[in-house]
């Protein structure tokens, strides 16, 4: 019995360290909000009570330049607010996704930093030991790569503690298991078409000794059989037919067919909209908020490279980083276009049949942000989800009413707040009049599929909501526009209707019982919405227009400048969550 428990202990703990070693590396394409994190005030107590500086001391063999690194961007973040995005980019080290996830393993962890450092009483033992780098290496061995190389001082230190730490980490796990606790989503590999057909990849994988499971007769069955996927078992996904899907935490970051682009590491929420835009080789698609290009990429293999995506994408550090993923992946039909796309000439473009509209959203239904370190993050303002309608709203109308030849057109967020779904859905329907349709998704997912949004909307249950629940992936939103070329496409009305946006920021349904019922569901949403950081907030201005594009100066344009200098002291406060990674497991 005994023994029975000290194995489960072991299990349970190694279960644990192997989870949240996977943790960064999930969310390193919009990693957490740490920035706003506040310093461990226990920790503080610490040093004061030590009188220590971060300053340390010279030692003769030197600590990796890693670790010393991580340890002054940790420093800034805990001690000055600093930006962890911004600090990782500024230090142009060649290993970025490790320094980045190192860092950010030590924010998330900062409590049990606490907890271990205090249970050891470490620092007061080693008092020339910077107490910053200790955290930073405490971090690597126990949720990082669990060793530490070198033979340097403050290292051979904190080896000597490691039984300790070790015994402290459990006491942890036994003492607030649910900590650890989060949805246990599966490891989701798009296969990359472009560079390898599924089959292949299938094939390589079962000679790497991975075992596929028969395809299941329905959702119900395919829950049931992901919820409970182990090691070597792996599934092909029941409606994408490019995803694969792995036991939860499977590292792909070292894989060859990672490294090499074809495979990417993409959310099976995230891979709806291009899967439900419906566009085949050959087509003429614009991607309106492209970076970091996890969608783009996937309509690219989707067209199999025939045909032309233009990516647009308005913030230059993300459009960089949507190039290089354009790059690696291999997608050659891509235009990408550093530009604001609401100032983009549609006439430049007339031949657009497909659009995608995946704009900044609240990220409300990533699972890797719902908590950080076992916390609930801060509620993701009113103010800011009003905001972000706002411009929501605006970039869909825009695509609905300026590509003349647009026959379908994608909404996607991946937030599950309704005011950035249902509210904008409703909101743009209500003045596009008979020329769009809104297609009902459960047909197209052939009644598979168990969430969709509320029938207290015009939009009714017509749209997709995955859930982190039921459906094992992020939280998502799909609506899909199908355009009725009986009917012509109603003047833009945009002054007015952005006018009526910005006072009010209220959905335009006209009669007053729909009215009604959406500030009925507004509250109650208000009251019952999940806690989450702010994510994407306000792309930088880097419009540059490509050859192909031409800006123009259209009323949305300005109004959009309006409604931004309106913000700026605001979105000056927030920090820059928009950290990219290529390939990484996206979201958005
Ligand atoms: C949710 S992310 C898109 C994620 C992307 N579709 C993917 O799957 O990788 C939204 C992106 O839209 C960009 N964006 C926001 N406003 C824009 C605008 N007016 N024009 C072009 N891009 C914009 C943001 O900088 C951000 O990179």
């Amino acid at each position: 019995m005994r023994s029975y428990f000290v194995s489960s202990l072991l299990s349970l703990v190694s279960v644990s360290i192997r989870f949240i070693h996977h943790f960064p590396s999930i969310s390193a394409v919009y990693g957490k909000d740490v920035d706003d994190a506040l310093p461990p005030r226990d920790f503080l107590t610490i040093l004061e009570c030590n009188n220590m500086t971060s300053n340390g001391f010279e030692h003769s063999v030197k600590v990796p330049r890693l670790y010393k690194i991580v340890k002054n961007i940790v420093q800034k973040v805990q001690e000055e607010g600093a930006s962890l995005k911004q600090l990782v980019y500024e230090n142009k080290h060649p290993n970025i996704r490790g320094l980045y996830a190192l860092a950010l393993t030590t924010l998330q962890n900062g409590s049990h930093l606490d907890h271990l450092i205090r249970s050891t009483r470490i620092l007061f033992e080693e008092p020339r030991l910077d107490p910053w780098l200790a955290r930073v290496l405490i971090t690597e061995l126990l949720w990082g790569k669990q060793r530490l190389q070198s033979e340097s001082k403050p290292v051979k230190t904190i080896l000597l503690y490691q039984t300790k730490l070790q015994k402290y980490l459990k006491e942890i796990v036994l003492s607030s298991p649910s900590v650890f606790k989060k949805v246990d989503k599966p490891r989701y590999v798009r296969v990359n078409t472009l560079y390898m057909s599924v089959s292949d990849v299938i094939s390589a994988f079962a000679e790497e000794g991975w075992n596929i499971l028969p395809k299941s007769a329905n959702y119900d069955q395919f829950i049931e059989s992901i919820s409970n996927l182990t090691e070597p078992n792996f599934v092909r996904d029941i409606h994408i037919p490019e995803l694969l899907i792995f036991p939860s935490g499977t590292p792909f970051h070292d894989h060859e067919a990672y490294n090499k682009g074809a495979i990417v590491l993409q959310d099976k929420a995230s891979c709806f909209p291009a899967f439900l835009l419906g566009a085949t080789p050959g087509s003429v698609v614009m991607d309106m908020c492209a970076a970091p290009g996890m969608k783009t990429t996937h309509l690219a293999a989707i067209l199999q490279n025939k045909g032309k995506i233009y990516a647009v994408e308005r913030d230059l550090r993300r459009y960089e980083t949507l190039r290089k993923m354009l790059e690696a992946t291999k997608c050659s039909c891509v235009e990408s276009i550093n530009a604001d796309v609401i100032t983009i000439d549609s006439s430049k473009c007339p031949d657009v049949e497909y659009i995608l509209v995946d704009p900044s959203c609240s990220g409300s239904g990533m699972t890797d942000r719902l908590e950080v370190d076992g916390v609930k993050q801060a509620k993701c303002a009113p103010a800011r989800i009003k905001s972000l309608q706002s411009f929501q709203v605006l970039i869909l109308r825009h695509a609905l009413l300026n590509f003349p030849k647009a026959k379908r057109i994608v909404y996607s967020t991946c937030s599950i707040y309704p005011e950035e779904n249902e509210q904008v859905v409703d909101e743009v329907l209500s003045t596009v009049g008979d020329a769009y349709r809104l297609v009902p998704v459960g047909t197209i997912l052939d009644g598979n599929w168990r969430n969709f949004s509320s029938k207290d909307y015009a939009c009714e249950d017509k749209c997709l909501y995955a859930r982190s629940e039921t459906d094992m992936t992020n939280g998502f939103f799909v609506a899909i526009f199908e355009r009725n070329f009986e009917v012509p496409l109603p003047e833009s009305g945009r002054k007015k209707k952005k006018i009526e946006l910005h006072e009010e920021n209220k959905g335009s349904v006209s009669s007053e019982k729909e009215k009604k019922k959406k500030q009925k569901k507004k509250r109650r949403n208000a009251e019952e919405s999940e806690s989450v950081p702010n994510v994407d907030p306000v792309p930088k201005d880097t419009s540059n227009a490509s050859d192909a594009m031409t800006v123009d100066n259209s009323t949305d344009s300005a109004m959009y400048r309006k409604e931004k200098k309106k913000n700026r002291k605001k979105r000056k406060r927030t920090a820059d969550t928009n950290f990219t990674t290529i390939n990484e497991d996206s979201t958005t």
